[in-house]
């Protein structure tokens, strides 16, 4: 057989939304900015807009830059690989971050993290072909080990994927303390040539089995690594899209009052995501029985109408819990009026947060 090699990729985001984000910017208001705010560019690119613009009033993109601004002039945003945020922000580049925890546990950025964005939910895997019987990547360095074969991971996470290996009873066991060696196209480093960890520039479920013997991938919906008859023996890890920032920005007076005022925003836009604002309108007799029946976030604000008998309620419930609510209330309540709203402030929290 003779396998020819070709290359993949994809374009990421609509025509539409690319239009959404061009902008001609009037000067450069960037270097005037207080805090410096890196958002990443890629996969957690689309639902990083969409929460910054449930955040910001203006988010809009420049022309052919990878600069964003926002109706806030302290904040300078600039697109970056998220792969490269998080020692961006802990080497004082930028003082706030948007990348995947993922990121941050394999680069070992020393960052604060403020919030988990709770957007950009994967999951990083072991994966083998279906037709390979093992259960399990000790399973695997142990037979591969025993017949004296060399095993070859691919993975973008080199970090997570050494301390991984290393961390198995049969690595231990065969190989010790030494290091599996990472290849990349530039350097190999680490003892243990018979167990490898090749650098993946991406399409990594395309390897094995001719290039790799197993991989070390982000999976979402499993739909990639389906098709490419390739079976999960384990996660390593769950990651989320994360707010992250510099430590000694956070010491600035200055710049930590800056880092609040994102983080009071976006949390406010994580958080309104979850729920609804309902109001509708009660007669007195079933006030009590509607009350109970609700699941608010706080006491329901209750207010008298100006017809004798009536009242109207106003509060926020959880997006989950509505569908559960709809026989009730379509039995006792009247004039429903439902609301997605943009952002809930926990105030008090973030003041407390804000404070430690
Ligand atoms: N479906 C997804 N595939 C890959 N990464 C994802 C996905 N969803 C969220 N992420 C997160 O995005 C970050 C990686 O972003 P990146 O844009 O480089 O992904 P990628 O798919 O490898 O990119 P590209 O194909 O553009 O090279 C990680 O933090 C990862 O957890
Ligand atoms: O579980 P799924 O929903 O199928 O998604 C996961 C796939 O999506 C990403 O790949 P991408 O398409 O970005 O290509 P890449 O491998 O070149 O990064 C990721 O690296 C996985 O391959």
């Amino acid at each position: 057989m003779l396998y020819f090699a070709l290359p993949v990729g994809k374009m990421r985001l609509s025509a539409k939304s690319q239009s959404r984000f061009v902008y001609r910017m009037p000067n450069d208001t960037q270097s005037m900015a207080k805090v410096k705010f890196a958002i990443p560019k890629g996969s957690l690119e689309e639902a990083t807009f969409s929460l910054m613009e449930k955040s910001w009033t203006k988010v809009k993109r420049k022309s052919r830059t990878y600069i964003v601004t926002l109706d806030d002039p302290d904040i300078a945003v600039k697109m970056l690989r998220p792969q490269e945020i998080p020692t961006f922000v802990s080497d004082g580049l930028y003082d706030v971050g948007i990348t995947g925890k993922d990121w941050i546990g394999e680069t070992k950025s020393d960052v604060q993290p403020l919030l988990d964005l709770e957007y950009g939910r994967i999951r990083l895997v072991i994966a083998i072909p279906d037709s390979y019987k093992f259960k399990s990547l000790d399973e695997m360095i142990a037979s591969y080990a025993k017949q004296k074969k060399i095993l070859r991971i691919s993975s973008e996470y080199l970090t997570t994927a050494s301390k991984y290996i290393k961390q198995q009873n049969s690595y231990k066991k065969y190989f010790g303390s030494k290091d599996p060696q990472i290849v990349t196209p530039w350097l190999r480093i680490g003892a243990n040539k018979s167990v490898q960890i090749h650098l993946s520039f991406g399409a990594t479920e395309a390897k094995p089995p001719d290039a790799v013997d197993a991989i070390m991938d982000v999976t979402e919906t499993g739909t990639t690594l389906e098709q490419n008859q390739l079976k999960i023996v384990e996660t390593v890890l769950e990651s989320t899209a994360h707010l992250i920032a510099n430590k000694k920005a956070l010491k600035d007076k200055e710049k930590r009052e800056k880092i609040y005022d994102i983080v009071t925003v976006m949390r406010g836009a994580v958080q309104g995501r979850k729920f609804l604002h309902i109001y509708l309108n009660v007669e007195e007799k079933n006030l009590s029985k509607l009350l109970s029946s609700l699941p608010s976030l706080k006491n329901p604000t209750v207010s008298p109408l100006s017809a004798k008998g009536w009242y109207g309620i106003n509060t926020v419930v959880p997006k989950s819990e509505f569908h559960k609510m709809i026989p009730k209330l379509r039995k006792i309540a009247q004039g429903l009026v439902v609301h997605e709203p943009r952002q809930i402030l926990e105030l008090e929290e973030i003041k407390r947060d804000e404070e430690n």
